[in-house]
């Protein structure tokens, strides 16, 4: 299963999650906007559906930048989730699909009960933040 996903980054550094609706699988956790990409969809044009479809904002595809990726083994099937980064996007994003949404520092997202997958993703996150 290919799963696309997205760190919008505010002006202040923080980055907006999303909280699964309770009552879905991994329902009531944090995470990255985004879903599965359709058969025969390009990756970057799955993103820019889906956060149409979730929070309601236009993204251009050349403001997506590869953050990195990661390799889980579930129960039933493998993800593979691809996160991209975005610093530019056209309107507010509102929560149609999640619960709620927040702007969240990536130093805190450590302490929020997210998806396994999301761990390695959150560090890639951080890493060029370390940089002097
Ligand atoms: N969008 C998103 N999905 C994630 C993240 N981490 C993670 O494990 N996932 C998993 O990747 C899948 C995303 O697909 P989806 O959001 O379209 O899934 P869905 O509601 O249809 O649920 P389903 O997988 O039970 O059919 C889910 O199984 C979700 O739990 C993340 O950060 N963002």
């Amino acid at each position: 299963m290919l799963v696309v996903a997205i760190a919008l980054v505010a002006a202040d550094g923080r980055v907006l999650l999303a909280q699964r609706p309770r009552g879905s699988r991994h329902g009531g956790l944090w995470e990255f906007p985004g879903g599965k990409v359709e058969s025969g969809e390009r990756p970057e044009a799955a993103l820019v559906r889906e956060v149409r479809e979730e929070l309601g904002i236009e993204i251009d595809p050349r403001d997506l930048a590869p953050v990195g990726f990661a390799s889980e083994a579930e129960a039933k099937r493998h993800l593979l989730l691809l996160l991209y980064r975005a610093d530019r996007w056209v309107g507010e994003p509102t929560a149609l699909v999640a619960d709620r949404l927040a702007w969240v520092a990536v130093e805190a997202m450590p302490a929020l009960a997210m998806p396994p997958a999301d761990r390695p993703l959150v560090e890639a996150l951080a890493r060029p933040l370390d940089r002097p």
